[in-house]
């Protein structure tokens, strides 16, 4: 058995029917507007297509009347749909990628008309710059850190918290992207953790309990999956070291997860501030582990934001 470190991406529990969708929450704002009665993508040219998920695709769009460019988003109807939908118009954060419109279709079929971010995912732009510096890592993590105060504001679980999740534009502006399918409106009566959407890799421990999950703030586990992110993006490679076993990938990230101690920093070129940064996010124990809003007065991420 060779161990290796591996990267699990798009690998989604298949427990959605098993899952009781949580109740929403009244909706106290408009973020986006919907298109009345216009197919958004009769306005505009397709350019390229810049990514397919779970729920659809992302075209690169131009406006055929204004020439203004846009990330289209077209999503097959299923039982995500709706809740994505509910979600993008709940918000409006400069750290979120912004929703402009949304038309939905009889058949189902949603689109939904997004800001374009034009460097693309973290992910992709930490594979083509090498190794990120820490002021970068700092810069990077308290904008995301500002989006997840902000989502917490509106009730809202991202649940999948990853590199590929977090897009970054021209002006170094990083973005949570609305892949909401995941996410959860938190309301009462239902319990969030209990969910197994979203990437097992940026899984935090206590999401795979069914039984404690209950116990803890809900929102711990979007601070945790931000935790690998940050270490992920900063060592270049996914932080668990996993036995690869053929038969039970998931049981091997799992006991990776649950099992073992939470990766730290142990390279002696990291300042102490950061080690502890990414040790305070990276408590197994989410009680132990620090809110967004506590992490933005951390240190690490503080001292370059005292304006
Ligand atoms: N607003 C945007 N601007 C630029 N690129 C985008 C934008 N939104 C999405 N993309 C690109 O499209 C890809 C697919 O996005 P999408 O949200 O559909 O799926 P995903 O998050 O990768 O997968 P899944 O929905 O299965 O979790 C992203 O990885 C990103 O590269």
């Amino acid at each position: 058995m060779t161990t290796v470190r591996k990267r699990c991406l798009n690998l989604r529990l298949d427990l959605l029917t098993a899952t009781k969708r949580p109740r929403l929450c009244p909706i106290s704002d408009v973020a986006a507007t919907y298109s009345q009665g216009i197919d958004l993508l009769s306005q505009h040219e397709i350019l390229k297509v810049l990514g397919r998920g779970d729920g659809g695709t992302v075209n690169k769009v131009r406006n055929k009347q204004t020439l203004a460019v846009y990330a289209l988003k077209i999503i097959r109807g299923d039982i995500k749909s709706s809740q994505e939908l509910d979600i993008l118009r709940r918000i409006s954060s400069p750290r979120i990628v912004h929703c402009h419109q949304i038309f939905e279709k009889p058949s189902g079929e949603a689109q939904i008309l997004m800001e374009y971010m034009d460097i693309g995912t973290l992910d992709t732009y930490r594979k083509s710059h090498g190794h990120l510096c820490e002021e970068v890592i700092a810069d990077i993590s308290r904008q995301v850190l500002k989006g997840l105060v902000y989502m917490r504001s509106k009730n809202i679980l991202h649940h999948d918290i990853k590199p590929s999740n977090l897009l970054i534009n021209e002006k170094m502006e990083v973005k949570i992207i609305a892949d909401f399918g995941i996410s959860k409106i938190v309301g009462s009566g239902t319990n969030h953790c209990n969910s197994f959407f979203g990437t097992y890799a940026s899984m935090s421990p206590e999401r795979f309990d069914t039984v404690k999950n209950s116990e803890y703030d809900v929102y711990a586990a979007d601070a945790w999956s931000f935790g690998v992110t940050t270490m992920e993006v900063y060592v270049g490679y996914y932080p668990f070291l996993l036995q690869e076993e053929k038969t039970a990938y998931w049981l091997a990230l799992m006991s990776a997860i649950c099992g073992g101690e939470p990766p730290c920093l142990t390279n002696s070129s990291s300042t102490s501030q950061f080690k502890d940064f990414i040790n305070c996010c990276l408590q197994k124990y989410p009680r132990m582990r620090w809110t967004a809003s506590q992490l933005l007065l951390h240190p690490f991420v503080a001292e370059q934001d005292s304006v």
